[in-house]
């Protein structure tokens, strides 16, 4: 599983870089306007410049209303300032259709750009709270779009959890659609150490998280810390050896 850990400012982004051995992708985010609220172009660029060059940079393009084309625009700009992974909240979407319309125009504005760049469709854990796509689609969403993964995040950061929204044999349904067609399957949502047994056991391909490595458990005052950027990805490996051990005792 890998680790996707996201700053809000160049600051952080030092902070991450400073556990840079710990973590598999930086994720370019401005929490201020939403879960996957889009920071600004210069930001992303001096994000890029600030971590290692081998680390894959991501940037969230917000929580999008349905509006394919300012959307598309919006996630050529991420990829123009330096993102190779191009996330996409599917806010404003209703319906599946409306989600492939709008991460078609994506997926174009970004490959055109840079073929191998990565884009995340994501959708919501608590989508019923504001009434946008529901979670079980994003895969197919993904698929007929041309993206690379699905992604599911919690729209409302009030202290609940992926699981609280989407117990995990959801999620595991979740993340056998996203393998069955090919893509990577991301979860985050206020996402602690305690989910990391059952988040290892279904399979997830990258883990998003920023509360729990910010100082006192808070994203929003809080700053993220490498020492607890250290202690997740310690956690994330005792997991992965527990779970290899017992599919291997398992035959
Ligand atoms: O993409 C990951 C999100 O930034 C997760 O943030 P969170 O762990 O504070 O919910």
């Amino acid at each position: 599983m890998l680790l996707l850990i996201s700053p809000d400012s160049v600051e952080e982004a030092l902070d991450c870089a400073k556990a840079a051995e710990h973590l598999d992708i930086v994720d370019v985010k401005r929490p201020d306007e939403g879960s996957l609220g889009a920071n600004f172009p210069w930001v992303i660029r001096a994000i890029r410049d600030a971590v290692p060059a081998d680390k894959p940079l991501s940037a969230t393009v917000g929580d999008v209303p349905f509006k394919p084309g300012t959307v598309a625009q919006a996630a050529l700009g991420a990829a123009v300032s330096g993102a190779t992974y191009i996330k996409v909240g599917l806010y404003g979407c209703t319906t599946p259709d409306q989600g492939v319309e709008v991460m078609r125009g994506v997926v174009r504005a970004v490959k055109d750009y840079r073929p191998d760049a990565f884009v995340v469709a994501s959708g919501y854990a608590d989508a019923h709270r504001i009434g946008c796509v529901n979670p079980l689609a994003l895969p197919d969403i993904a698929l007929r779009s041309g993206s690379d993964a699905a992604m599911l995040d919690t729209a409302v950061k009030d202290g609940t959890r992926l699981f609280d929204h989407l117990p995990p044999d959801i999620c595991e349904e979740f993340v056998r659609r996203a393998h069955e067609a090919d893509l990577l399957a991301a979860l985050a949502g206020s996402v602690q150490a305690r989910d990391l047994a059952e988040l290892t056991r279904i399979g997830t391909d990258i883990v998003g998280v920023r509360g729990a490595v910010c100082e006192g458990g808070d994203r929003t005052t809080g700053r993220i810390q490498p020492h607890l950027v250290a202690a997740f990805r310690a956690e994330m490996d005792r997991h992965a050896q527990e779970h290899a051990a017992a599919v291997t005792a398992a035959g």
